[in-house]
């Protein structure tokens, strides 16, 4: 097991040891902006339930699939299949769909039906309802950390209610066998670099995963704020542990803090030399703040916001690039998700 990556912060005993959890949680938080998080609680079967949903959903022909598409929804637009290619045309380069809970009414399109994925309702419901707790225990640190009181941000990202938006991403990055190496376009990645639109991220990556990257703190480094000029400097590799959930700081949370929390960089990279080119699957929930609900941190070092101001101003779901430097921020929001790599992208062939 590689002792790469971001560090572990053990959940165990969470009520007696939250002054050491928030300490550690906040020196990550800080700095490289990802953790891991070990002893959270989820059952490692119902994740592996989950990445089994995950596959069989994806493995479905094109035409099941094209029968639940995204749908616009509010500030946050996409529910549903969507698809990213290299290229308008050519070859699927990352497959997501995206589930929210059902007092959402609009999920009933979304769905997929059990004759067409059978238990997929029923294990995303499990799944999903696993996760909020261990949101709150995190957050709850965070506020108190920030300055907050302890539930701050649970009645804000509270999902039993229609103004949640917190939504569960199922990824997949169809394999690249068959692809020659010769032919990826340098700088194209299955995911280009980005950082999150939530308030937080709990990433799952299936073991053995490769390709998730980030540009952690001081060495995450935008370079140039054109389209097609952007980069980013100083990745590591973030591979997935066994038992660990990954976690990463997100955009409003940046904000929420007055920038002391680190919303920072990450992509996922082609495989190198050597590592495997099978498809790779993984899943992301999304914590999202209510859309109205002002985010200004105790110093008040941003102007205030709310996640609909934001997401406007952002752009696109995987919209642009947050920088910590405000005005670099401001001048990078017009670089769109997707562009540096399709501009310049030579095809794949299509997954079958
Ligand atoms: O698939 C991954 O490991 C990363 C996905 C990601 O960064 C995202 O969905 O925002
Ligand atoms: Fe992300």
């Amino acid at each position: 097991m590689s002792c790469a990556g971001p560090p572990i912060v053990d959940l165990a005993n969470f009520e007696e040891r939250k002054e050491e959890i928030k300490n550690e949680l906040m020196k990550a938080a800080t700095t490289v902006g990802f953790f891991y998080i070990t002893n959270h609680g989820i059952p490692q079967d119902l994740i592996d339930r989950a990445f089994a949903i995950n596959a069989r959903y994806f493995d479905q022909p094109s035409e099941v699939k094209a029968k639940y598409p995204s749908v616009d929804w509010g500030a946050v637009k996409l529910l549903g299949y969507e698809v990213n290619r290299m290229h308008e045309g050519d070859g699927l380069l990352h497959e997501s769909c995206i589930q929210k809970f059902p007092v959402h009414t609009e999920m009933e399109k979304i769905w997929p039906t059990e004759e067409d994925v059978p238990d997929f309702k029923k294990v995303t419901m499990e799944f999903m309802e696993a996760l909020p707790p261990v949101v709150d225990r995190l957050m709850s640190l965070f506020a108190l950390a920030i300055g907050f009181p302890e539930d701050f941000f649970k009645t804000i990202t509270d999902v039993s209610t229609t103004e949640n938006n917190s939504f569960l991403q199922y990824h997949k990055y169809p394999s690249l066998e068959g692809t020659e190496r010769k032919d990826w376009k340098e700088g194209v990645n299955r995911i280009t670099a980005h950082t999150d639109e939530s308030l937080m991220t709990l990433l799952f990556n299936s073991p053995g995963s490769v390709g998730l990257e980030l540009a952690a703190g001081k060495d995450g480094k935008a370079v140039g704020s054109e389209v097609g000029q952007y980069t980013v400097e100083g990745w590591t590799d973030c591979p997935p542990k066994p038992g660990c959930i990954t976690v990463n700081v997100g955009d409003p949370l940046q904000f929420w803090s007055d920038g002391l929390l680190k919303s920072n960089y990450h992509r996922v990279r082609m495989p190198k030399e050597g590592e495997p080119l099978d498809a790779r699957y993984s899943i992301g929930w999304f914590v999202w703040p209510k859309d109205d609900v002002l985010i200004q941190g105790p110093a008040q070092k941003y102007p205030p916001t709310t996640m609909k101001e934001f997401m406007k101003v952002k752009g696109q779901m995987y919209g642009n690039s947050f920088h910590p430097d405000p005005e670099i921020y401001m001048a990078n929001q017009h670089v769109a998700f997707g562009v540096p790599q399709l501009a310049n992208a030579t095809p794949i062939p299509a997954a079958s």
